[in-house]
């Protein structure tokens, strides 16, 4: 772990049931690689992470079975060591290549810019040969200019112990906001492919691995494992997914399932098989028998499951990796602290609008504040933000550089058009947050798609959750359902059941390897919005409107809606040139949180 990383909180935990075929899955990990500094349930680091594998892979080869190490993307964006580095990632990729990793696959972060998915493909693929699938993206080479694969679309490849012969697909979901030097062939069309017909046609294999930036439970799923069942009628099938940020798993029948491993560097996804049959014969046993467990990210768990303790846990390389992690951050100046929060603000703990809501935070005080510019004159101005935008909670006390990027990674800036009605104005913000029942229609209608706008961990939870005050022990906890993190070590008691993820699945509430009490999830909308400039007295007739550039889109199509004949690409001019949201943020911050 890294030096400052607090002590993990001794939880009570279930064991893993190790089987046949077993697997470790890390997903949306986000440049997370220091683990969580502030949490004692995620705070073990990638270093720890490469000798937890190690162990595990050794104890479980010892009895002759197999283990695989898989990665479904979104490793970039969200995080101080992948975004403050100039160009970004420098440190984060040279950190993450020590983990040996047999199936790893592109996410949507990867390909929002030219220069991410250029650095995937000279240097993460290669880092990666022979792992790195991309069975729906191609890339325009900068070189060649040549269409050519990201990766390799598929492999086929026999397990080191056993013989177990698997054939392996890296997927992406139906992804549209990628940059043009990408393209992403929708997985409908994909598995029609020639390819992929051959793929699945071979009879001489034991499962099908399908690892994937793809929600567990998703169109695009359903249409692979209806696919491969169409040719295929029993051989089975394991899911890997991702996307969502939450932990997850689902039966698509009794002989295939998908997993998805939650977010940010916090859960180590584990599966286990038995009952498969390998290149020696089929098998003798009932089954296939699935198992899994979500591995809390934290040394006390990492000991329990290798059976090892603080000196003989730590390998060579593992120390190594954490060493590099700490002298990455060191160069970066992570630690450089720019103010104090003067309490905690939450993405989802508690109800928006709310003084502790993150939200409201930015619509009343940072872009209330920072907005206001004379290039725009000094007339009234309406703010849209999407809450996707913001990626954690605030925790009182230092707001670092790390903290900067770990709350607003991108490099959104703003845009406006002036003078708009203020009426339509809010029938926009009215459509913007009823984006799944309007928005998706058309889109459906259309065939066109777009990213979600809230938080990802909103799709799969449509409701709030409130947690029982008892059982959850009023402890400060996070922004969403099934996470269960205690925010600041000092607030931890000690040899209780602390607050963290109480995971609901298709096999039950037993899946998460910490067990913990729960914790509150209220939903946000897509969209809030602040007032700028706006004297409280004055009726408001017609604003300027101001909106993050990331929604442009969607703003098009709720202005369609609205009856508003606005062309925001064409008509919408740059606000605040060379400012993204992130600096507006750091701004505000030094100005107004001040350290004691
Ligand atoms: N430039 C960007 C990119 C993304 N977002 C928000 O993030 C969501 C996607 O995040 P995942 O980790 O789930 O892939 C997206 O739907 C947006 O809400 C953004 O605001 N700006």
């Amino acid at each position: 772990a890294q030096p400052a990383a607090p002590a993990p909180i001794r939880a009570p935990l279930r064991d893993l049931d190790i089987g046949q075929l077993n697997f470790l899955h890390t997903t949306d990990t986000h440049g997370w690689l220091a683990g969580h500094l502030q949490e004692p349930s995620f705070s073990a680091d990638w270093g720890d992470y490469v000798s937890f594998a190690a162990h595990m892979r050794e104890k479980i080869e010892a009895q002759g079975r197999d283990l695989l190490v898989i990665d479904t993307g979104d490793r970039v964006e969200g995080n101080g060591l992948y975004d403050s580095s100039e160009p970004k990632g420098v440190y984060l990729r040279e950190i993450l290549r020590h983990q040996h990793v047999d199936v790893m696959t592109s996410g949507n972060h990867e390909l929002y810019k030219q220069n991410t998915s250029e650095a995937e493909l000279l240097v993460t693929v290669p880092c990666f040969k022979g792992s790195y699938l991309a069975s729906n993206i191609d890339i325009y080479h900068p070189k060649t200019e040549e269409l050519v694969p990201l990766a390799p679309r598929y492999k086929k490849f026999t397990t080191k112990q056993q013989g177990i012969r698997i054939v392996a697909f890296g997927f992406l979901f139906d992804f549209t906001g990628n940059y043009n030097n990408t393209v992403v062939q929708r997985v409908e069309e994909t598995i029609k492919e020639d390819w992929f017909q051959e793929a699945i046609r071979d009879k001489e294999v034991d499962l099908f691995l399908v690892a994937g930036h793809v929600p567990a439970r998703s169109p695009e799923y359903k249409a692979i494992f209806t696919e491969i069942r169409s040719i295929r009628w029993d051989t089975p099938i394991q899911f890997f997914g991702g996307h969502e940020h939450i932990r997850d798993y689902t039966k698509y029948d009794s002989k295939a399932v998908a997993l998805a491993s939650g977010r940010f560097m916090e859960t180590v996804g584990f599966m286990s098989i038995d009952g498969l049959s390998t290149s020696e014969g089929p098998s003798t046993a009932a089954g296939p028998v699935f198992k899994r467990r979500y591995i809390d990210n934290n040394l006390h768990s990492y000991y329990h499951h290798t059976g090892l303790d603080e000196d003989s846990f730590p390998t060579e390389k593992g120390r190594n990796v954490s060493r590099l992690i700490a002298e990455s951050r060191n160069a970066l100046q992570l630690d450089k602290i720019h103010g104090c929060a003067p309490r905690d603000l939450w993405m989802s703990r508690v109800p928006y609008p709310h003084n502790d809501s993150v939200y409201t935070w930015l619509e009343k005080q940072v872009l209330a504040d920072s907005l206001e510019d004379e290039s725009r004159g000094d007339g009234p101005a309406v703010a849209i933000l999407n809450t996707g935008a913001i990626r954690f909670d605030i925790f009182e006390g230092p707001f670092t550089q790390d903290t900067t990027w770990i709350i607003s990674p991108f490099t959104n800036g703003f845009r406006y058009v002036k003078d708009v009605p203020y009426d339509k104005v809010q029938l926009i913000m009215e459509v913007l947050n009823q984006q799944t029942k309007v928005m998706r229609r058309w889109m459906d209608e259309t065939d066109d798609h777009l990213d979600s706008l809230g938080p990802p961990a909103q799709l799969e939870h449509t409701g709030d959750v409130i947690a029982d005050a008892d059982e959850s022990h009023d402890w400060p906890a996070f922004d969403m359902v099934g996470t269960q993190q205690i925010p600041l070590a000092a607030k931890k008691p000690s040899g209780e059941i602390v607050p963290g993820y109480t995971t609901q699945d298709d096999a039950g509430d037993d899946g998460d390897d910490s067990i913990h009490s729960p914790i509150s999830f209220y939903r946000v909308p897509n969209c809030i919005q602040a007032l700028v400039s706006v004297n409280a007295s004055t009726a408001l007739e017609t604003v300027d409107l101001i909106y993050i550039d990331f929604i442009e889109p969607y703003l098009t199509l709720a202005a369609k809606f609205a009856q508003l004949d606005v062309d925001f690409a064409k008509e919408g001019k740059v606000y605040l040139p060379g400012k993204t949201m992130t600096d507006v943020i750091l701004d505000w911050v030094k100005a107004n949180w001040k350290c004691e």
